[in-house]
């Protein structure tokens, strides 16, 4: 992708044209060599056909094929490396057994893919590699063999334009050079479009938890713009270079908080040659049904909480109930009975296996079959395997299963338990109180599943229901972002889904706007069913300057006592402005804004609170500003630089530039409103414009 012009000059060692020549020339190579790379999986392609075994076979071989073409397709505007490290000598070769140990340094370029020539020798090797690591964490103190550290700067059409060269260690290694101003460049640069990858530029910490097992389950708090969907991102590519095989029996996903977001994400893990990761929003992975209806605040906190998995249990399991009549099953002239007394004893002993209920309904048939041939067998019957698939298929047996254990549809579970009043009360029964159940009912009096207005809290429980039927598939691993705002049974949804695999669980707990939001890490952990895992902690903020992080701060005694606030990495003079104006200007001063900021580069975003979007929205298109509305259009972020943004849209977003409308408006839309405000101040890159006519929340103007 292109790197906007890092106003670098070429670097200031001797000849650097020569050097860049040398670089530039390098870069070629490499492209040509990729190109041949890439070449000869398509003429494998060609040259075998379809004649190398059967139908399947050669599909499976064809689609492999075609994802590593994919794969090795050259991005014009991506650069193929970005750094270069110089191993002091015999650090990375072996002795030569000719002519003895290395003398010169080995010098490895790192990029986003493995690329070598056509003996084999690596030309660029890929940034997941183990020997890559050196590039991120090397210092001066730990220099891991590392003399000279190269970071690249590229001008438009990925040209390479500039070097910085870091002294580490060896001759002239005295930790100086020039380091960091790419880098800053980098984090400065204008925003516009989608996020794209930091691999350039990955810090210490975030390597750290990039690279880190993928057994252990790992949960990262930081605060906002500290990297965490960067780092989540980067951690699926770099798990899926190492265990490939592992992970892709079952696939892996990344979970966001909704489709706008996914939209703003979805080119980071293509562009480090990742094709295949699921991308999706909480509600779209349990699915289900149509969501058309929404909770008030206390039902979905209700219908969040773990205890409705309970409810939900016992109302499934009451289901299985001793028979009235004894099963007969006729074989020829002979009758095979099986009595109430022994057919409880088989319903009561498979209760207890802990199967899940509509495994534990073919059992029952099983079991049946198994009492029956027992008694044909005592009788001097010869049974076989057979014989027991007859018996266990016989009308009669299923005739027996089905009344002693009902099949279960969940939706119709849920449904059932929503809009039956006694049936809630008996399976809610010293688990929520009468108002709580009360709150959790369907509304309106819809005649089936089909009609009813479903919630994604609803979601939630149709899938506790559907687990507990047939436990889903279990994924390789999965990535869940701003998971602060899953609700517990949303949380034990993902860990079905997980099983005995690892989560990537990132969040911001004074980031949480739900109403049914964790208080803390450890409990949705628990509910997340990864108790020990690891809790790390980022606090460098990449994103947002010291004076607006230090504004949306204020906020935080308020919201989150316990947290601090990131540490910008920046400072940028006038990055914060904030405008009170009489209510009748409001609307021309946040259009005023707009307009200067569309002088200028980058994205620019107009947060307002939800109910006020539509007409500010309108307001800018009628002054003729070219301004898309966020809700209309979940991938206006890819092609427009003013995007409109209701407030409960904007988590995990940034904007080169943010206006933000009435701040006490956005307050008073939840409950959480306050918490909402600080995820809206914290999405600008460059600077923060507050319009207002109403008072600050006391909070903000205390500071
Ligand atoms: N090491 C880095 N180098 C360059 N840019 C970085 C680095 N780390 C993070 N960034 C940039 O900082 C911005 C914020 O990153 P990201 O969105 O991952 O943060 P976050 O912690 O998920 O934020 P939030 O909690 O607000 O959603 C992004 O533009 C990202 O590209």
């Amino acid at each position: 992708m292109a790197e906007p012009d890092s106003g670098l000059l070429a670097a200031p060692e001797p000849e650097p044209d020569a050097e860049i020549r040398a670089e530039r020339a390098h870069l070629a190579t490499a492209r040509a060599a990729l190109r041949a790379m890439r070449a000869d999986v398509l003429s494998t392609e060609t040259a075998l056909g379809d004649i190398v075994g059967d139908k399947v076979t050669n599909e499976v071989l064809r689609r492999a094929r075609a994802r590593r073409a994919e794969e090795l397709a050259d991005l014009p505007d991506v650069p193929l490396f970005f750094g270069r490290l110089d191993f002091e000598p015999g650090v990375v070769a072996d002795p030569d057994p000719d002519t003895g140990p290395a003398t010169e340094p080995d010098r490895l370029h790192i990029g986003r893919r493995h690329v070598h020539d056509e003996h084999g020798t690596p030309l660029v090797l890929d940034w997941r590699a183990p020997i890559s690591v050196a590039f991120y964490r090397a210092t001066p103190e730990s220099p891991m063999g590392v003399r000279v550290r190269r970071r690249y700067g590229f001008g438009p059409d990925a040209e390479l334009t500039a070097f910085e060269d870091e002294h580490l260690a060896g001759p002239g290694g005295d930790g100086g050079g020039r380091a960091g101003e790419l880098l800053a460049a980098e984090i400065e640069r204008p925003r516009s479009g989608p996020m794209r990858d930091i691999v350039a530029t990955i810090q210490p910490e975030q390597d750290d938890l990039v690279r880190a097992p993928l057994e252990q389950t790992l949960c990262v708090q930081g605060a906002p713009g500290t990297g965490k969907t960067a780092v989540g991102l980067h951690r699926i590519a770099y798990l899926l270079y190492h265990e490939r095989q592992r992970l892709s029996r079952g696939g892996v996903a990344i979970v966001g908080p909704n489709r706008s977001f996914l939209s703003y994400i979805r080119n980071v893990l293509p562009a480090l040659g990742e094709v295949d990761v699921t991308q999706t929003t909480v509600d779209d992975l349990l699915g289900h049904v149509e969501v058309r209806g929404t909770d008030s605040e206390t039902a979905a906190r209700v219908k969040g909480d773990a205890r409705m998995a309970k409810v939900i249990r016992r109302d499934l399991w009451s289901l299985p109930h001793p028979p009235a009549e004894p099963v007969v099953v006729r074989r020829g002239a002979r009758r095979w009975r099986l009595y109430p007394d022994e057919l409880t004893d088989l319903l009561a002993e498979l209760r207890t296996r802990g199967v899940s209920y509509g495994a534990g309904r073919e059992l029952l048939a099983h079991r049946i079959a198994h009492a029956v041939l027992s008694r044909m067998e005592s009788a001097g019957e010869v049974c076989d395997d057979r014989t027991h698939n007859q018996v266990r298929r016989d009308r009669a047996v299923r005739a027996a299963v089905t009344e002693m254990w009902p099949k279960a549809d969940p939706v119709r579970l849920v449904f059932g338990l929503l809009t039956d009043p006694e049936r809630l009360a008996r399976a809610a029964g010293g688990l929520l109180s009468a108002e709580e159940q009360a709150e959790v009912r369907l509304p309106g009096r819809p005649r089936g599943p089909k009609s009813a207005r479903w919630s994604i809290a609803d979601l939630a429980l149709i899938d506790e229901a559907a687990g507990l039927i047939e436990r889903p598939p279990a994924l390789g691993h999965i990535v869940v972002d701003e998971a602060q705002d899953l609700s517990p049974m949303q949380a034990r949804a993902v860990a079905r889904r997980a099983g005995t695999g690892s989560l990537t669980v990132l969040g911001d707990i004074a980031q949480a706007t739900t109403p049914w939001a964790a208080p803390d890490w450890p409990s949705l952990l628990a509910h997340l069913g990864k108790p020990d895992a690891r809790l790390a902690v980022l606090d460098r903020g990449f994103r947002v300057p010291a004076q607006i992080i230090d504004y949306a701060a204020r906020l935080l005694p308020g919201i989150a006592p316990g947290l601090g606030a990131p540490v910008a990495v920046r400072r940028s003079a006038g990055s914060l402005r904030i405008t009170d104006c009489p209510p009748a200007d409001v609307t021309d001063t946040l259009i005023h804004a707009c307009r200067t900021e569309l002088a200028g580069v980058g994205s620019i975003g107009l947060i307002a609170a939800d109910a006020e979007l539509p007409a500010l929205h309108a307001a800018l298109l009628a002054a003729g500003l070219p301004a898309a509305d966020l809700t209309e259009r979940a991938d206006a972020l890819e092609t427009e630089r003013l995007v409109c943004v209701p407030a409960t849209l904007a988590k995990g977003l940034e904007f080169d530039a943010v206006i933000v409308a009435e701040p006490a408006r956005i307050v008073a839309a939840e409950t959480r409103g306050l918490h909402r405000l600080y995820v809206v101040l914290t999405r600008a890159v460059s600077t923060l414009h507050v319009v207002h006519s109403e008072p600050l929340p006391e909070i903000l103007r205390a500071g």
